[in-house]
């Protein structure tokens, strides 16, 4: 294997490719386009995100669940405004055998419609709620957009959680309560940072009654990604599944049969892996993949050095004992390490090789460490290097990766914080998008100004070409509405107007092109 043979900055699309082909995250699926193979290194990061969600939604109270992949048309189109807009990507089984089948079955793109029939048997009373379930399986959805690996893939893998709810307000917090843990999953597992929203009308899920959204960046593209949802979907399913209870505090009915019925209040909550794609376009660099040590299958790589044919076969070999120790004692303190004894390869090629996979620290022992009773760090994400003394080795190390954890964070943040513009004037909305910013701006929060904006913003409608052919056409689109809004200078109500119309602002919109 080779390392990356182009720069992160000069061709994104064929440097992401090679880092996740080459660093054995990801295995292309020739006989399927849109689908990938999803290989340990990656599926690892997976499992470390299922591990840290499910015990979190586990203390919620939500309990995991699994319904058929199958779904009737006549089910599916029962949410009938959600589902047309959705219809051309919807997957069918037609065929069983040679044998074409009576009623084509649609294999799941979500679960709502799978899901909510049974809700209705199930909760019949206030006392059945609030009915919590989350299932962890692949959805499909046959996209026609350009698919890429991680980010837009026609099978992926996530979590869908579904709740019932006896008052809006319960629903409401447990709303805020998932989008924290999304948050957390991002920010302290993935050390990627995100903004926390509501999404506008237009852009939220048309079934639910809002969404609210966390949505990241990725600088080299300048462009917004919606990172995961967490949906109030009000009484809209309720009503149409007839999931109904008595309402406990009427007074009875005087036949006890006629007693006031009440529709449930729902949520529901997704996170997939495109997390994983996410972290990987953030993080990585020239030389391949950049792990978290929160995700890192493999945190510290411990390689011997010095090895010349000069020394003798004893010094070899005490060399080689001192790195198993080093090892074993880093996992006797939970710390995942591995060593690197392979003989046939130099410590340079086997640098290049753990770099590419990016595993975020290596520990280089040789002779001379030896005698000097130390190991030499050095952290793959800044590259700098440390001489650590093997006394109190593990508490060095531990506390490099921390380090290591934060500063990769806050790295992403800072990135991201300086590149999120105020933008109170529309002929500065364009230039500063085609700087590779999101935007900040007071709108109307009116649909019609959006799709105004957008059209606005599409590179065809202004006269300079575009330099070079890969540049962005897309307009901008509203990503969310900050639930921290900017206060300087704040919005004032009923004079501040919109940027893009002459209506008065309600709130500042972040807007930008996006995956
Ligand atoms: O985003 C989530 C989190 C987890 C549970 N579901 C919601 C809403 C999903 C919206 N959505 C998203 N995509 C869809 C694609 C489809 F083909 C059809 Cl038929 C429906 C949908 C659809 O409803
Ligand atoms: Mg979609």
């Amino acid at each position: 294997q080779i390392g990356i043979e182009v720069r992160k900055d000069a061709d994104f699309s064929t440097w992401y490719t090679q880092v996740l082909k080459r660093s054995e995250m990801l295995e292309y699926y020739e006989e399927v386009s849109g689908c990938y193979i999803i290989r340990p290194l990656a599926y690892n990061i997976w499992q470390e995100i299922q591990n840290f969600l499910d015990a979190s939604i586990k203390e919620m109270g939500v309990e995991n669940t699994y319904f058929p992949m199958f779904v009737s048309q006549r089910q599916l189109e029962r949410e009938k405004d959600h589902v047309e807009g959705f219809a051309p990507e919807v997957a069918w089984v037609t065929k069983a055998g040679s044998s074409e089948m009576e009623n084509p079955i649609a294999i799941r793109p979500t679960s709502e419609t799978v899901m909510y029939p049974y809700f209705a048997k199930w909760i019949r009373t206030h006392r059945d709620l609030p009915l919590k379930v989350n299932q962890w399986c692949n959805v499909v959805r046959w996209e026609f957009k350009k698919p890429q690996p991680f980010i837009r893939t026609r099978e992926f893998l996530w979590q869908e959680g579904h709740t019932a709810h006896f008052t809006q307000e319960e629903a409401d917090i447990e709303v805020r309560d998932i989008l924290e843990l999304y948050r957390k999953v991002y920010e302290d597992l993935l050390a990627v940072p995100v903004i926390k929203g509501v999404k506008s009308e237009k852009e939220k899920f048309a079934g639910g009654l809002y969404t609210t959204t966390i949505e990241g960046f990725i600088p080299t593209t300048g462009r917004g990604i919606q990172a995961a949802t967490s949906h109030c979907l009000g009484q809209n399913f309720s009503k149409m599944f007839d999931i109904l209870i008595e309402d406990p505090n009427a007074p009875a009915g005087s036949d006890g049969k006629n007693a006031k019925k009440l529709y449930v209040w729902q949520n529901s909550w997704g996170l997939t892996t495109r997390s994983i794609g996410v972290m990987v376009m953030i993080h990585g660099d020239d030389k391949g993949l950049v792990l978290p040590p929160q995700v890192a299958q493999i945190q510290v790589i411990v390689i011997p050095c010095g090895l010349t044919v000069k020394i003798s076969e004893e010094k070899k070999r005490s060399v080689e004992k001192k790195v198993n120790e080093v090892v074993e004692e880093l996992k006797s303190a939970g710390i995942r390490a591995k060593s690197d004894l392979r003989d046939t390869y130099t410590p340079g090629y086997k640098f290049n090789h753990w770099e590419l996979r990016g595993v975020p620290l290596r520990l280089e022992i040789g002779p001379r460490d030896l005698t000097n009773q130390q190991v030499l760090s050095s952290r793959r994400d800044t590259s700098a290097k440390e001489p650590i003394p093997l006394a109190d080795l593990t508490t060095h190390v531990s506390a490099i990766l921390k380090t290591i954890q934060k500063d990769m964070f806050e790295k992403a943040k800072k990135i991201y914080d300086d590149h999120r513009k105020i933008v109170l004037k529309w002929e500065d909305f364009v230039p500063s998008l085609d700087d590779k910013n999101l935007v900040l701006v007071p709108w109307c929060e009116q649909e019609k100004c959006e799709d105004a904006i957008k059209e606005r913003s599409s590179r065809s409608n202004v006269e300079q070409e575009p330099e070079d052919d890969k540049a962005p056409s897309m307009g901008a689109k509203s990503l969310c509405i900050p639930f921290e809004q900017p206060q300087n200078p704040p919005i004032l109500e009923g004079e501040t107007t919109c940027i893009a119309c002459d209506a008065f602002a309600k709130r500042y919109a972040l807007f930008g092109r996006s995956y």
